[in-house]
């Protein structure tokens, strides 16, 4: 649905260019909710913006439902945007309008009759969840219905694809969660394709199928939220999932030495991470039952989901004669999960005196 081939972007700016994309390749499938991830100033606004031509690329190729936008004239150009829709961190709404009036914006530019925007914001307004605020003006709105708004707003010229630029960074955590939520309605009901840039790997999380982590002006990892969250490749993406999946050690064990070395008395600690069907495996009572020399001690545990993929995380400590523990740790390596030494250490809490 849409394709980015080779994108670069320099600005001009009184103290030289400044490189802000460096040759971005990006495929997203009709359909797809796709996350675009950065800190501040890698070129998530910069990307997105050339998606829809509101920037032009300094070079590469910008394709939207097959159209190659970056070949358009002006008046082409405002044709194909009616197949992207837009919604912005701070709503960008017409305080002097209602909510109505808003709606129907689009509308009214593309010069339509006022029965038919009438039928078109209607249905709108209701998919929006705010049928009883059409008449109010945006200062008589919480932040959650401007973004609702705003969404509305997006869908009238029914749009193909929505471009989301942080559009929840300005909402508390519960607002943010249903704006999410009703983004990936709209995205089921409508078959619309969207693309959510955020600094937020909640955001991410919440919403995706898949995510691209950007990293001044470079795509530095890209796939579905799924792998990149169980298996980051790049110190960047390890940095923003690190947010969400506490990688501290647990309280008992906590500012003492790790070691890779044995020694005695310390326990073994493993992290693992189940996904997926893999989530509801007996492995560790398989591992106890194989191994009854080795004390098996649960430390940390937590089961969550990704979309509806369960995605499971322990800390397990193992103690014992050396060799056995090393054969429950091969025992686990040879299933199918993943697991990764954290080494060997002292408890230093009180069920240790
Ligand atoms: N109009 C402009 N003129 C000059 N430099 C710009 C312009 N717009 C963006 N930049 C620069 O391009 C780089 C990427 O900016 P961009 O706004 O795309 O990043 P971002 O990831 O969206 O950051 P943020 O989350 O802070 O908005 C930054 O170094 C920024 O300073």
């Amino acid at each position: 649905m849409i394709k980015l081939s080779h994108i670069e972007k320099t600005y001009d700016s009184p103290s030289g260019p400044v490189k802000a994309l460096k040759g971005i390749d990006l495929e997203i499938a009709r359909g797809e909710i796709y996350g675009i991830i950065g800190l501040s100033g890698a070129g998530k606004s910069t990307l997105v913006r050339c998606i829809n031509m509101l920037e032009r690329p300094t070079s590469g190729q910008v394709f939207v439902d097959g159209k190659e936008l970056t070949k358009m004239s002006a008046s082409e150009l405002r044709e194909a945007r009616k197949d992207i829709g837009m919604i912005f961190q701070h709503f960008n709404l017409l305080s002097s309008a209602t909510v109505y009036e808003n709606i129907a914006f689009p509308l009214k530019l593309a010069g339509a009759a006022a029965d038919e925007i009438e039928k078109k914001v209607q249905p709108l307004l209701k998919l929006v969840g705010l049928e009883a605020k059409a008449h109010q003006y945006p200062s008589q709105l919480s932040g959650g219905q401007k973004q609702r708004v705003g969404i509305a707003r997006a869908l009238a010229s029914e749009p193909k694809v929505l471009l989301c630029d942080e559009a929840t960074s300005a909402l508390d955590p519960q607002t943010t969660k249903a704006i999410l939520e009703l983004i990936r309605d709209i995205n089921r009901k409508l078959q619309l394709t969207v693309v959510v840039i955020t600094h937020e790997m909640q955001v991410v999380k919440d919403i995706c199928d898949k995510v691209a982590v950007i990293d001044k002006g470079v795509i530095a990892e890209q796939g579905s939220v799924i792998d990149i969250f169980t298996n980051p490749q790049q110190p960047i993406t390890k940095e923003f999932i690190s947010v969400l999946l506490s990688n501290d050690l647990p309280a008992a064990f906590r500012g003492s030495i790790v070691s890779q070395e044995p020694a005695p008395d310390a326990y073994l600690l493993v992290r693992l991470t189940f996904i997926g069907e893999r989530a509801d495996d007996p492995v560790i009572a398989g591992m106890i039952r194989n191994f009854p020399e080795v004390e098996t001690t649960m430390l940390f545990g937590n089961l969550d989901q990704i979309r509806s993929t369960p995605f499971g995380r322990m800390i397990i400590g193992l103690t014992g004669p050396h060799e056995r523990v090393q054969e429950a740790l091969a025992y686990l390596q040879a299933k199918d999960l993943k697991e990764e030494v954290i080494g060997y250490v002292h408890r230093h809490d009180s069920t240790a005196h």
